[in-house]
């Protein structure tokens, strides 16, 4: 098929980090790579392209402004830098992208402002307006009043956040290097840039990312894994290459648009920004290019699971120096990627295997019924996210092996260890959700059986049914079984309520709790992590 003459108008996020505006060690900002960008963003704006900049760079403007040779440590200093530094950055971006008659904006978030879902949308609602009024909005983090769990914690994460809000196609991480490397391409002569990955759990343990960070950012490329991370799972194609020639940009969608019509390349499907319904297939074909930064290691990625090498030269256009991260070939719609990702999670609700299972099926919006719901944990309100944690057991054994619902009781007072996605595991004493006897009044015991979520979307379900038996035994050492978090979602009974309708069937909700107001105790469920 013929390549049309421009490429369709796309929606792209492109994210500056300190290290790209400022100098390392005078902050003096990099004017020559700034005024790179404003041409690129410009000219990709006369392409038809929306384009959103995430830009840091506030608190290195405001170190320069006070003559401070070092980011300080204390968080009050980085807000008065940041607050002093963000009026200067943004005037600085207004000038430049005045000079080409480019009207911008300020958007200043913290996670506290959009995990509020009406805020939320007010913020996707602005964005929208003004990319359909020609305007590049700039985004930065809200320093002035982001404190510990409500600060992004870095830019990478707020770009893979705006770009999901945004139904973004591309997210252009730039940074001072020009990809993912196997190890750190400034020490190891060795080290490999990884072309395309398709598999970010899996290349997390193939490359080194402990000295890519810069003096002044936060963020190294391990931010940019998580940013990758959060991205793709809501289907945008993320990059990551470099700074220093922002053209690039040009050249890499130039590069993936060639082949968006093509049945046998990883990028095919790109016009939409979406991939294909399975997974991109290895091999890409890519032509090795000399780096146009200082990195002088071209050598092509290693073959490796998650990741692709080079095969044979595309016809179409040399490879320019970049590792793309794959979007999810089933994205995350909008509100599931906004209760991953963006709503602080207040309790835990615990589910068994089988609830697990069935959830997991669930394209989007898992519903969770009561009698799937072995305990809770924390204080949570309605309306709140909570982690979905699932109770495994540790010999390996299928962990539901609830029999029936339980009370609390009898809360024992064992320790329970959670295992998180990213591997780190927390022990917890005392956690009642893990009930050992539970005795059930005669009423409950005659209830039917019932699978644990929405059976009208899941007809076919295999959860075990309840049993008639009065007295029924979930466990009785804890310390056989771990919890580990799966996905997310919305409680709509608070933590005590939940608790005392687990493992009941949705009729008696009304009864236990004097209203009803949805027979599902959680709502909106993404599930992350599917069962093993
Ligand atoms: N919001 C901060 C940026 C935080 C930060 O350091 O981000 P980055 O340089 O992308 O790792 C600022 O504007 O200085």
């Amino acid at each position: 098929m013929a390549r049309p003459r421009h490429p369709p108008s796309q929606t792209i996020v492109i994210k500056l980090g300190t290290s790209s505006i400022v100098h390392e060690t005078t902050h003096q900002p990099l004017l020559s790579t700034l005024s790179a960008i404003v041409e690129t963003v410009v000219h990709l704006r006369s392409q038809g392209h929306k384009v959103v900049l995430v830009s840091s760079g506030a608190i290195g403007v405001g170190l320069k402004r006070m003559e401070v040779a070092t980011r300080p440590k204390a968080l009050s200093k980085k807000q008065a830098l940041a607050a002093i530094g963000q009026g200067r950055l943004i005037a600085l971006w207004d000038n430049l992208f005045g000079q080409l008659g480019q009207p911008i904006a300020q958007i200043l978030l913290t996670r506290g402002d959009i995990s509020d879902r009406t805020r939320y949308l007010n913020a996707v609602n602005t964005f929208k307006e003004l990319l359909s009024m020609g305007v590049v909005p700039i985004v930065n983090e809200n320093d002035t009043v982001s404190v510990s769990e409500i600060k992004f914690g870095d830019n990478d994460t707020l770009s893979a956040i705006t770009s999901s809000m945004i139904h973004a196609d591309y997210l252009f991480l730039l940074t001072d290097v020009d990809g993912l490397y196997t190890s750190n391409p400034r020490k190891d002569p060795n080290a490999a840039r990884i072309d395309v990955v398709t598999s970010i759990s899996a290349i997390r343990s193939q490359v080194s990312t402990s000295t890519l960070g810069s003096n002044l950012g936060t963020g190294g490329m391990e931010t940019k894994l998580i940013a990758a991370e959060i991205a793709t799972a809501a289907g945008v194609t993320t990059v990551v290459t470099s700074s220093k020639d922002p053209k690039n940009i040009f050249r890499i969608i130039d590069y993936n648009n060639a082949f968006k019509s093509g049945v046998n390349t990883p990028l095919s499907g790109l016009q939409s920004g979406r991939s294909s319904p399975e997974p991109h297939p290895i091999p890409i074909s890519i032509t090795p290019t000399p780096s146009t930064t200082d990195h002088t290691s071209t050598t092509p990625t290693p073959s490796s699971e998650g990741a692709s090498s080079s095969a044979s030269p595309t016809p179409h256009a040399q490879r320019p120096p970049h590792t793309v991260f794959l979007p999810s070939a089933m994205p995350l719609r909008d509100l599931k990627a906004w209760t991953s990702h963006t709503l602080h999670p207040s309790g835990s609700v615990i589910i068994d295997s089988g609830a697990h299972h069935v959830l997991s099926k669930r394209e989007s919006g898992g519903r969770l019924l009561a009698a799937g719901v072995l305990g809770v944990r924390g204080a949570f309100a309605s309306g709140q996210a909570v982690r979905i944690l699932v109770r495994k057991s540790r010999t390996g054994e299928a962990a539901d092996k609830v029999e029936g619902p339980t009370d609390t009781d009898s809360p024992t007072h064992n320790s329970a260890r959670t295992t998180y996605p990213d591997g780190t595991t927390t022990t917890e004493p005392n956690t009642p959700e893990i009930n050992a006897t539970a005795s059930l009044s005669s009423s409950i015991s005659t209830l039917d059986p019932l699978p644990t979520v929405d059976e009208e979307m899941t007809p076919s379900t295999t959860l075990k049914p309840l049993p008639e038996e009065d007295a029924v035994v979930i466990e009785r050492d804890t310390s056989e079984w771990e919890l580990e978090e799966v996905g997310r979602g919305l409680a709509n009974y608070n933590s005590a309520q939940i608790d005392r309708v687990k493992g009941l069937r949705s009729s008696y909700i009304a009864q236990l709790l004097g209203y009803a107001d949805s027979e599902y105790v959680v709502e909106n469920i993404t599930i992350r992590v599917p069962p093993s």
